[in-house]
């Protein structure tokens, strides 16, 4: 799977984990919505969550930005719009924040959905608290990729939800 990052700019580069990800050819960062090749684009927004059915696109997108710049239309890239289902962070900044991954999150999480744990492996490999996010994740990440499709992957999501009140998923209008 091709890793592509919109890249923005905006925040700590040096906390950025996808400009870590481009030092390690791990990922390619573009610098315009236009150049950023169309994939699987990773949205918190997006109205549906991503499932083993979307194994068979080559190329996953996040954009990089700021979680203060994110807003709906900074997502507005070529592709196919998913949301993550509820997965927890295990980066130092938004540790143990339900929704709020960071880039290497995102893709290593899509990765593991998809059926590419190795990748997804190779990636958090790069990063000190890397393996805390398998172990933080590990029985929603079996499950959801033991999913048929969205439906599926949702209907698991609701569990922890449930279990988790305050969690809602980003993008998600709480009225
Ligand atoms: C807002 S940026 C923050 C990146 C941070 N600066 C870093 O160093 O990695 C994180 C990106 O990961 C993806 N992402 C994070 N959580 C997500 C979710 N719940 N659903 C879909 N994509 C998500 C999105 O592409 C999002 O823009």
């Amino acid at each position: 799977m091709e890793l592509h990052v919109r890249y923005e700019g905006d925040d700590d580069p040096e906390k950025c984990s996808a400009r870590k990800l481009a030092r390690f050819d791990l990922a390619e960062l573009h610098r315009s919505a236009r150049e950023t090749p169309p994939g699987i684009v990773l949205n918190p927004f997006a109205d549906r969550a991503l499932s083993p059915a979307d194994a068979d696109h080559t190329a996953l997108v996040a954009l990089d930005c700021s979680w203060e710049s994110a807003e709906k239309t900074a997502f507005e890239l070529q592709g196919t719009p998913r949301a993550l289902p509820f997965l927890v962070a295990a980066n130092p900044v938004n540790y143990g924040q339900p929704f709020q991954l960071n880039t290497v999150e995102a893709f290593a999480g899509a990765l593991c959905i998809l059926g590419e744990r190795e990748h997804a492996e190779r990636l958090l490999s790069k990063f000190r608290w890397g393996h805390t996010f398998l172990e933080l994740n590990e029985e929603p990440l079996a499950r959801y990729a033991a999913c048929a499709d969205s439906e599926a992957v949702v209907k698991i999501q609701e569990e922890y939800l449930d279990a988790e009140p305050e969690a809602t998923p980003a993008g998600s209008d709480p009225s």
